[in-house]
């Protein structure tokens, strides 16, 4: 188990690029956030490089979404620096603008245009993204056949599965070939066939040097798949770096994951005693 910023290169010198070379996909400075009395984000400083499969876990409530929120532009911070590319994202309204063409994002919930056919909501989303009607078009048809959407492409959003609705919002986030990928709980609803799809669409994506942050709860996912990793708890970061430091002795990323957000020793159900026993 590795503490946060255990790892040294990750926030790099002062204003430069981290150690390893290159502009990170994503730089946070002092973010926070607070709804009311609740502190959301504490002050958390992050560095995703550019070109990694990234896994942000942590337990519910941590701040997860509320950050993933703060960097694509979805919601404004109280306090603290965002650049994502080397753009910074909350400087003006049209740096926001800017930093949205660059980056893709599935949002949790899946806010979509439900009153849409799948493959109208990407032509919707191709034409929003100033692409040409017809690149839009062949892109649109390769997405829905790889995707397992093509026989359900004039079908409404509204009557799509969660899995099926996950699917057209991952096409619909990548119809632009962003740098940046951020996808919240990609895996959710969606059938081990197609998530064996959607985790070859990915890697073939970061591949060519793009990056995906994505959260999730599923420890073994993010073993698999990514090779760095954020924990979050409680709003602040607990680690972050390279998947095998942040897993360090642990012999899983699930039990150095429990250890780091202080899952330990808490009682998992000990005290039930009623439960499971004679019905009264
Ligand atoms: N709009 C809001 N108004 C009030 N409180 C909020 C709001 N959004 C988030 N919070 C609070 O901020 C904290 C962090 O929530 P957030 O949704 O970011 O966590 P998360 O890590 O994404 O959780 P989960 O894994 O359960 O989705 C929680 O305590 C939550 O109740």
């Amino acid at each position: 188990m590795v503490p946060d910023q255990a790892y040294d290169g990750a926030l790099g010198t002062e204003g430069g690029a981290p150690q390893d070379g290159g502009t990170p996909a994503v730089r946070v400075e002092g973010l926070w956030k607070r709804f009311g009395q609740q502190i959301a984000v504490n002050g958390i400083d992050l560095v995703l490089p550019a070109g990694k499969f990234i896994g942000l876990v942590g337990p519910n409530g941590a701040g997860k979404t509320t950050t993933l929120s703060m960097i694509t532009g979805l919601l404004r911070p109280d306090a603290g620096r965002i650049r994502v590319a080397g753009h910074d994202v909350w400087a003006d309204p049209e740096s926001v603008a800017q930093v949205k063409t660059r980056i893709g994002v599935l949002p949790e919930g899946l806010r979509m245009f439900e009153r849409l056919s799948g493959r109208e909501l990407l032509a919707y989303s191709g034409r929003l993204r100033g692409l040409p009607g017809a690149e839009v078009d062949k892109r649109a048809t390769q997405l829905l056949e790889v995707l397992d959407l093509a026989g359900s492409q004039h079908k409404l959003v509204v009557d799509y599965s969660t899995g099926m609705r996950k699917k057209i919002g991952l096409a619909a986030a990548l119809l632009h070939n962003p740098e940046v990928l951020f996808l919240d709980e990609p895996f959710e609803g969606v059938d081990p066939v197609s998530a064996q799809i959607i985790r070859g669409v990915l890697e073939r994506y970061t591949h060519s040097g793009a990056t995906v942050v994505f959260s999730s709860h599923v420890m073994e996912l993010v073993e698999s798949l990514c090779d760095w990793v954020a924990v979050m708890a409680a709003g602040q970061i607990r680690a972050q770096g390279p998947l095998e430091r942040v897993r360090g002795s642990a012999p899983s990323l699930q039990a150095a994951f429990l250890e780091l957000v202080g899952a330990n020793g808490r009682d998992s159900g000990e005290s039930l005693d009623w439960l499971g026993g004679p019905a009264r």
